[in-house]
């Protein structure tokens, strides 16, 4: 599907809600389903990538009811899952995959997981190695390192002492479920802090890890309980209204109840620095925030290093914003994102530039060169989520005489599918310079 549409918007007094967090959603049904008991979530993100994570849990025997508000996971315990009786489909979620892939190597019975085109394209070798070192029998298609994923069953896996060579929370994750299936003390030693969701969730299901710095440590032969979980609205999902706030003229949004778990928020630091006029309310429970955003005249920025990981989904909107700043703003270490759902250094650089932006791409960043306005194109988001969700917020800020089409606009589906309508209901709000 294309898109066409509107720019110059203005004038905005917007409030809104966005979707529950994709990762905690994930492994809400995740470790709901090898849990013993019954798991309640309210906040479920109920979108492509979460909803194909789900299906594949049913698909080995767990029943789990949802009535659109409530998603109820009926456990089975980690050694009760059934064999699948066809392969399981992870459609475009490198989560999916690489998380069940964790959880899928150390069961008795055989499975293959597939994906669509873009996952087929993913790197797998980031899970199959480690795994392998635990004992698992895991192998890409045709002796390549690429979906799908054939898993053999095996006895029972070993525990390993695992020094991670990217910075990668679906690849700890993977082998934080494995461990739980091994024999021993599973011991990661991350290579910078990534998302803790896993970590944070096994402990409330009743696991016990240790935890010192980067190093992660876990017993195997641990059980889950069942819990409730209501989960936060996802703060990646959040970025594109806090930057629609920012770059909107004389505009100002609130987003309620957004995850601000620490190890997530690294865009709010990033705006912050830019000078963005960001207020975090922090809710009773502590781990989410309403965020309101006024519109603001932002400064160019560095980000490199530790941050990235607290902020990688969020670079091609961050990349936006500094269109906008005042001066260059460079972003470096963020390789990572040439493997994500497309090559997203590359796709953010060109469909920017088709809009008028200066923007240059380095092996592993971006440099922007900042106060360049926008014009209207044709633009595609290659069927990236994010790319499709960053590019329509660029829309907004183009002549009111100008238009832009958005090719594969659908992949917003993927994490966020009303996204579109609260754009929608976003511009609803604007006040005429008349009224
Ligand atoms: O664990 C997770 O839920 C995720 C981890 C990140 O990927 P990597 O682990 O590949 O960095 C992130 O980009 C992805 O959107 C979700
Ligand atoms: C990279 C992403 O997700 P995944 O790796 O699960 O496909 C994302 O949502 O931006």
């Amino acid at each position: 599907m294309a898109k066409r549409l509107k720019g110059s918007l203005k004038n905005i007094q917007f409030q809104l809600s966005v979707p529950g967090d994709k990762s905690i959603s994930h492994r809400a049904i995740i470790m709901g389903s090898i849990a013993e008991g019954m798991t309640k979530v309210t906040g479920f993100l109920r979108s492509e990538d979460c909803l194909n994570t789900l299906q594949i849990m049913r698909q080995l025997g767990v029943e789990i009811d949802d009535d659109g508000d409530t998603v109820i996971i009926h456990g089975k315990g980690i050694k009760q899952l059934q064999e699948p009786g066809k392969p399981l489909y992870a459609g475009n979620s490198g989560t999916t995959m690489r998380l069940l892939s964790g959880l899928l190597a150390g069961q008795n019975f055989k499975s293959t997981l597939i994906g669509d085109e873009s996952l087929s394209q993913r790197p797998m070798d980031r899970i199959i190695n480690p795994l392998k070192s635990m004992g698992a029998n895991i192998q890409g298609f045709a002796n390549t390192t690429l979906p799908p994923l054939i898993i053999e069953p095996v006895e029972k896996l070993k525990a390993i002492k695992y020094e991670m060579p990217v910075a990668s929370a679906q690849v700890k994750s993977a082998i934080l479920l494995a461990g739980l299936l091994s024999e021993g003390v599973t011991t990661i030693i991350e290579k910078e802090t990534t998302r803790n969701h896993t970590e944070e969730m096994l402990e409330q299901f009743g696991v016990s890890l240790n935890i010192k710095g980067k190093t992660i440590m876990l017993e195997g032969g641990q059980q889950l309980i069942g819990q409730d979980i209501d989960v936060p609205g996802d703060i990646s999902s959040a970025a594109y209204f806090i930057a629609a706030g920012l770059l909107l003229p004389n505009s100002n949004i609130e987003i309620k109840n957004v995850g601000i778990n620490n190890t997530r928020s690294g865009i709010l630091d990033v705006v912050k620095a830019m000078g963005g006029k960001v207020f975090v309310n922090i809710l009773p429970n502590h781990y989410s925030a309403d965020i309101s955003i006024e519109t603001s005249q932002l400064l160019s920025t560095s980000i490199s290093g530790s941050i990235i990981p607290r902020l990688i989904d969020e670079i091609p909107v961050i990349a936006l914003l500094a269109t906008q700043a005042q001066g260059t703003t460079i972003i470096k270490d963020a390789h990572e994102l040439r493997v994500k759902e497309t090559d997203r250094i590359q796709a953010v650089a060109k469909e920017l530039r088709k809009m008028n932006a200066n923007i240059e791409e380095t092996h592993d960043g971006l440099i922007i060169h900042g106060s360049t306005p926008l014009k209207g194109a044709k633009v595609n988001s290659y069927g990236d989520h994010r790319i499709g969700m960053m590019l329509q917020i660029a829309g907004l800020l183009i002549p009111a005489n100008e238009t832009i089409e958005l090719e594969d606009a659908d992949c917003v589906n993927i994490s966020y599918p009303t996204f579109f309508d609260e754009i929608e209901r976003m511009s609803q709000t604007e006040k005429t310079d008349k009224n």
